[in-house]
């Protein structure tokens, strides 16, 4: 646990004043008598890291955030266990307002409590992907601490999506820029759709990452190459989107070739190769990867252990060895 926590004392690193480390350390020490992965996991992000800092008045970032409106995220879920989560503001090119970074959190609160889901599609309305917060929100909130709280409910949200027990994919159309970059890396893979482009543009803002996309882009494509794409502000195009690691796959040209179906019909197709099985196995694949991910060695081996114990002699095990499975 001790390391883990030392991932977190970056907080305390970056804000004297949030005095943040030390906080969780209490925080997630209480929880100690839960499993490995309860305490890693989103559970306590529904009470909120953020609740348990020194002043961070949650209530009051919310009523912040609730005075910038425009826009919704909308969640489908499907009988299939797959869900699609929707970021709608097409007149702002999907841009995050307040409310919807309220609205995310609230549908991240429903995927935590989906049982039957395997899997999920997030994606951006009307062929875009999103461009970012919403910059009228960000030019009334511009002063540090209101900009620090933003960052954290955001970091808060984004965290607890990617930690989420389902196979998630990013379907990137048209443009990911600024925040909208920093979305797609809190997904497990990325779609492109061959037009497409993520940029990373808060150099061009006078900004770095904050919502938790600079630290998770560097684990996806490594130190060197995120460094080039944030001191650079490049635009990565598919190809060099699956030549450094970022994207997983570029989806078919529609245009050229009709009989592929829509795009999200397509990433539907990608994604059902992963959660096909019985739920409780698809989300323990997704547990053990993210344990070894997030957590040291030795927490991520007994993680998986009890994890491992969740599905050994469960009904998918005993209908296996039943039939007598063969793997040619
Ligand atoms: C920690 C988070 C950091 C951040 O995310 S900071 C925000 C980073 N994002 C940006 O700076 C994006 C700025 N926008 C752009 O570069 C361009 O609008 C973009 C997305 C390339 C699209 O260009 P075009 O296709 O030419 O379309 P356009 O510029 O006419 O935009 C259509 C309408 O959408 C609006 N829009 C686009 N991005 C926005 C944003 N982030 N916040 C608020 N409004 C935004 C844009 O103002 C325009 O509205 P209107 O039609 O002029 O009323």
């Amino acid at each position: 646990m001790t390391s883990f926590l030392d991932h977190l004392s970056i907080y305390s690193r970056n804000s004297g004043r949030m005095r943040l480390c030390a906080v969780m350390r209490t925080f997630l020490k209480s929880r100690s008598r839960c499993g490995a992965w309860d305490r890693l996991l989103q559970k306590q992000s529904r009470a909120s890291i953020c609740s348990h800092v020194h002043s961070f008045n949650e209530a009051n970032i919310r009523e912040k955030l609730q005075a910038f409106p425009g826009g919704s995220i909308d969640l489908l879920k499907q009988d299939s266990g797959i869900a699609v989560l929707t970021i709608n503001n097409p007149s702002r090119m999907n841009a995050l307002s307040g409310s919807m970074m309220l609205d995310l959190e609230e549908k991240v609160t429903q995927l935590e409590n989906w049982t039957d889901g395997k899997g999920l599609i997030v994606c951006g309305a009307a062929e875009t992907f999103c461009s970012g917060s919403d910059l009228s929100a960000v030019r009334a909130i511009s002063n540090t601490q209101d900009g620090m709280m933003m960052c954290m409910f955001m970091q808060n949200t984004l965290t607890r999506l990617l930690r989420l027990p389902l196979i998630s994919v990013a379907l990137v159309e048209g443009k990911a820029l600024g925040g909208g970059a920093e979305f797609i890396t809190a997904c497990d893979f990325r779609l492109m759709a061959p037009d497409s482009v993520i940029q990373f543009v808060h150099k061009h803002m006078g900004l770095v990452p904050g919502w938790g996309g600079a630290a998770r882009l560097v684990r996806i494509v490594g130190a060197q190459k995120a460094l080039q794409l944030l001191a650079g502000a490049l635009k990565v195009n598919p190809t060099l989107g699956l030549q450094i690691g970022l994207v997983d796959e570029v989806l078919k040209d529609l245009h050229t070739d009709m009989a592929v179906g829509t795009t999200l019909k397509q990433a539907e197709q990608w994604l059902s190769n992963y959660v096909k099985g019985p739920v409780p196995v698809i989300q323990a694949v997704k547990k053990v990867v993210l344990s070894g991910r997030e957590l040291p060695l030795s927490e991520a081996l007994r993680t998986e252990m009890s994890v491992f114990g969740t599905v050994w002699g469960g009904p998918a095990n005993l209908q296996a060895l039943a039939n007598k499975s063969k793997h040619k």
